[in-house]
């Protein structure tokens, strides 16, 4: 969460998919406000088959934060032909970012304290480096470098 996908994706190819925003159009609501109604769980199944459908279409894709939580989504991941590229930050910037960032709160955020987080982070991230075909630290660079060392 906050580690710049849908930024990053945005600078790669304009007419990139972010993949939370084909489960807002499809559930109808914000994602903070489907966890509420239907629990996480509900939104995690409409995630793996969003994320099913896209891996079968071409183009630049940015996933939701937690889609390495399942170990399905993993498979697909890891059986597709793309490229998946890791954005590897500490947790403090990705703190930071998500706490600033007023225009999309995360539910995820909104149900977890610091500590929480911090250990959410911390379990995702051998995942991430799991499936990763391209790992680039994104600690203190702009979207712009990081854009230069994914095209390298
Ligand atoms: N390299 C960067 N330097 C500084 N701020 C950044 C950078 N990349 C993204 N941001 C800012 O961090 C916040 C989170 O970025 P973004 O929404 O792209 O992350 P994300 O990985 O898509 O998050 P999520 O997992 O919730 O989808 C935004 O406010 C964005 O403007
Ligand atoms: O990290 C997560 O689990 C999430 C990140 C967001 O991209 C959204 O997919 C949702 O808020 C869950
Ligand atoms: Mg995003």
């Amino acid at each position: 969460m906050g580690a710049g996908k849908t930024t990053i994706a945005n600078l790669l190819s304009p007419d990139f998919i972010d993949m939370d925003d084909v489960i807002v159009e499809r559930i109808g609501m914000p994602i903070s406000t489907f966890f509420e109604i239907a629990g996480e769980t509900a939104f995690r199944e409409i995630e793996s088959q969003v994320l099913l459908e896209l891996t079968q279409t071409s183009g630049v894709i940015s996933t939701g934060g937690g889609v390495v939580m399942s170990e399905e989504n993993r498979r697909i991941l890891s059986k597709s032909k793309a490229e998946v590229i890791y954005l590897k930050s500490d947790f403090d910037t990705l703190y930071q970012r998500i706490t600033a960032d007023k225009s999309n709160v995360r539910p995820l955020f909104l149900n977890n304290s610091r500590v929480e987080l911090q250990a959410i982070f911390e379990a995702r991230a051998p995942l991430y480096e799991a499936i990763a075909t391209q790992i680039i630290t994104i600690s203190g660079k702009s979207p712009e470098a990081i854009l230069k060392e994914i095209q390298a």
